[in-house]
């Protein structure tokens, strides 16, 4: 038998060759993607991590931490960057500037030795072939090792100090200071830099919640309540969420408790209809196909054909059958949806300005413009959405955004042309430390400092009957 290359097993103590993964080379290509290429942050470190799977888990967490980290805070970084360079950041070859940024997260917010960041980037620098850089990036880096303690930084109590403390951009910091008061803007921007908890939802249609804690503790999770909804658990120090048996089984899904309390205050139930107009990926419609205990209709709509397949595989891996994914586009009517649906979910697509925490390449991608854009496909939306609601039954508007434009505005605009909508009280869907005076008036703003969760907008509508 001829053995080829892939079957071939080494026997014990066979000479086997070795290969190395640095992960700061990992971690340093995957910046030059997302800042060069537009790659998504989460999307390039999923491929580059599988591409290296032969990286140990500590090697892995690395290279996560170094590029969430320096996506977090690289308007800080290219600032102090800036302050020690002669070429400036915006003039550098990407795999310089890619290999400086990465350096300057590790000395100052990881605690690598300034050295040891510094020779290493070095090396990065001479195995890429760009040679003559060399003492250009270490005169840089070891200078900006040297001066932590006097980083020149603009004044304290304007938009310009929060945005290069705390890396958001300039216009969200202007907009946010003027919606929340730059106090409330700053606790905001600190919560963002926090790295987050993943947080998950129970599939209560196929287990309970102490069971799956007990499961995960015993893999070294550290487990702890929801804060907002009981069927939600946080979970720090998880392995890759994706290779848990408790996940391949469907136990659960991750959903941040944002989006949980969102279809807490739907309150859908066993039996009923409903319709969810921007379903992909699914995180809400199976929380709501949980909720209503697999029993009922449950059309879950997205107008991309390739999101549609991530509602079906993920409704396929926690068992919930009643979920019929249709690929459609929301701003078009469909007669045949007109009255028929106790409630209809509107998750409109927006801005996404509340997951910077979570997504942090959000705040640099992003420059305001499609908000403009964003707004009449929202209201669009929200006007068919309104039109497939029975008489009595519910519409329930959500954003994973901070903009009052996308949030109360286009609520204010819905509910002055449609008198037959009334907003519904939603404080008793709240716990008491979440208590805000428009909870009456049927909406809410979760700002991540004062909710832990993403920052979100909820809006309670009900038809009149
Ligand atoms: C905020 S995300 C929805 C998240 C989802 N509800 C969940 O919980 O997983 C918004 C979704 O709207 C979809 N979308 C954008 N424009 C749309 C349209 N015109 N019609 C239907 N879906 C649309 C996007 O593809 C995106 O998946």
């Amino acid at each position: 038998m001829i053995e080829s290359a892939c079957n071939h097993i080494p026997d014990e103590g066979e000479n086997r060759i070795m290969i190395q993964i640095n992960p700061r080379e990992i971690a340093a290509q995957a910046m030059m993607e997302i800042m060069e290429e537009g790659a998504y942050n989460n999307m390039a470190l999923r491929r580059l991590l599988r591409q290296n799977g032969a990286m140990p888990p500590k090697d892995r967490a690395m290279v996560t931490e170094i590029v969430n980290g320096t996506l977090r805070n690289l308007y800080y970084i290219d600032h102090v960057i800036n302050q020690f360079s002669k070429t400036k950041t915006e003039k550098m070859k990407p795999w310089i500037l890619a290999v400086m940024r990465t350096a300057v997260y590790q000395m100052y917010f990881m605690k690598v030795p300034d050295s040891a960041a510094c020779n290493e980037g070095v090396k990065l620098v001479e195995e890429r072939g760009l040679e003559p850089l060399k003492g250009f990036v270490n005169g840089v880096l070891r200078t900006v090792g040297r001066e932590k303690e006097n980083i020149a930084l603009p004044k304290k109590g304007t938009p310009e100090f929060l945005h290069i403390q705390y890396s958001h951009p300039l216009w969200v910091i202007k907009m946010w200071t003027a919606y929340f008061g730059y106090e409330e803007t700053e606790n905001l921007c600190r919560a963002n830099n926090c790295p987050p908890d993943v947080t998950i939802r129970v599939n209560t249609l196929k287990t309970k919640k102490e069971s799956l804690r007990k499961e995960l503790e015993k893999l070294g999770t550290t487990v702890t309540d929801g804060r907002l909804v009981s069927s939600a658990l946080h979970l720090k120090k998880t392995a890759d969420i994706g290779r848990l048996k408790s996940f391949s089984e469907g136990l659960f899904h991750v959903q941040d408790e944002s989006s949980q309390l969102a279809i807490e205050i739907m309150a859908p139930k066993k039996g009923e209809k409903v319709l969810d107009l921007c379903a992909a990926p699914g995180g809400k419609s199976f929380t709501i196909g949980e909720r209503m205990e697999n029993e009922g209709r449950l059309v879950c709509g997205d107008i991309y054909e390739h999101k549609i397949e991530l509602i079906t595989q993920g409704a396929q891996r926690l068992g919930i059958t009643m979920i019929e994914p249709i690929q459609q586009d929301a701003t078009e009517f469909n007669e045949n949806y007109a009255d028929a649906f106790d409630r209809v979910l509107v998750d409109a697509p927006c801005s996404g300005l509340g997951l910077m925490g979570k997504k942090p390449d959000i705040r640099l991608k992003k420059n305001g413009d499609e908000i403009d854009q964003l707004v009449p496909i929202q209201r669009q939306i929200l006007e068919n959405g309104a039109r497939y609601v029975k008489q009595g039954g519910t519409l329930i508007y959500s954003t994973c955004t901070l903009c009052k434009k996308e949030n109360e505005k286009n609520v204010e605009w819905f509910l002055s042309s449609h008198p037959e909508f009334i907003t519904e009280d939603i404080t008793e869907f709240l716990p008491k430390t979440l208590w805000q005076e428009t909870a009456e008036k049927g909406y809410i703003t979760l700002l991540p400092h004062k909710s832990n969760t993403d920052g979100f907008f909820i809006a309670k509508m009900k038809r009149k009957g």
